[in-house]
């Protein structure tokens, strides 16, 4: 029974990183999964639109749907105003416990809520658990068939607001037809696509960017 993947990305973090610097974790990720093992993070040439998008909302309340090691919520945590925060969802037990040890490396744990379980559970409970109105930004990044049933979960639940703004990881690879279809062809989105490539591949990828018009 030896290490996981994600055990091992833990210790390239905890041996490359310094303490408190997340650009240096999110550095030392990139590093080991270029170098060492491929692993499914949103990676730099991604993560480089996913700051851009994240400076320019600015959100006081973020939420992540998949934390997996926790690479995109320290990319996006270290660009959040004083006072903002973000929430992940992650139900895998072991990657949660893998991306708290990533978030307490960078230093921004008290910028994060990791709520483990299952998002389909956890979105009905985010207003009263957190006593949030509305969501100012979004980063879908868990499993591809189910973007479109938590989105519509998150406007059910009155989660989004005029202005809210969704960012769809791998709408290219592995792809997430369904979602493009329904942000795409549906009045209440305006939505844009950024065109990238797969994590630390040159495989085609990209991420959507949907606005809720309300
Ligand atoms: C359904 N509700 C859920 N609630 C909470 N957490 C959930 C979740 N679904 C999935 N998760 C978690 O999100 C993460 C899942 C992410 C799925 N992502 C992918 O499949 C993915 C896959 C690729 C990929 C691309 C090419 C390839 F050859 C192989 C893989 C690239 C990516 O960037 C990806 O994001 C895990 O940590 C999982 O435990
Ligand atoms: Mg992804």
């Amino acid at each position: 029974t030896g290490s996981s993947r994600p055990q091992r990305l833990l210790k390239a973090v905890q041996r490359n990183a310094a303490k408190g610097d997340p650009q240096s974790v999110i550095s030392a990720i990139d590093y080991f999964c270029r170098h060492s093992e491929w692993a499914m993070n949103v990676g730099d040439e991604k993560g480089s639109i996913l700051d851009s998008v994240v400076s320019e909302v600015s959100p006081t309340t973020a939420l992540e749907l998949g934390t997996y090691c926790g690479y995109s919520t320290v990319r996006i945590a270290r660009l959040l105003p004083p006072g903002a925060s973000l929430i992940t969802l992650e139900f895998n037990p072991d990657y949660a416990a893998v991306a708290r040890q990533v978030i307490a490396h960078s230093g921004l744990q008290d910028k994060i809520h990791l709520v483990e379980g299952p998002s389909g559970d956890s979105i009905p409970k985010l207003k009263e658990r957190f006593g949030i109105t509305s969501l100012d930004f979004v980063f879908l990044d868990h499993w591809k068939d189910r973007y479109v049933p938590d989105t519509k979960l998150l406007e059910e639940c009155g989660l989004l607001r005029k202005g809210s703004v969704l960012l769809a990881d791998n709408v290219i690879c592995p792809g997430a037809p369904e979602y493009l279809d329904y942000v795409r062809n549906n009045p209440r989105y305006e939505s844009r696509y950024f065109q990238s490539h797969l994590e630390y591949t040159n495989v085609e990828d990209g991420l959507e960017k949907s606005v809720f018009l309300g």
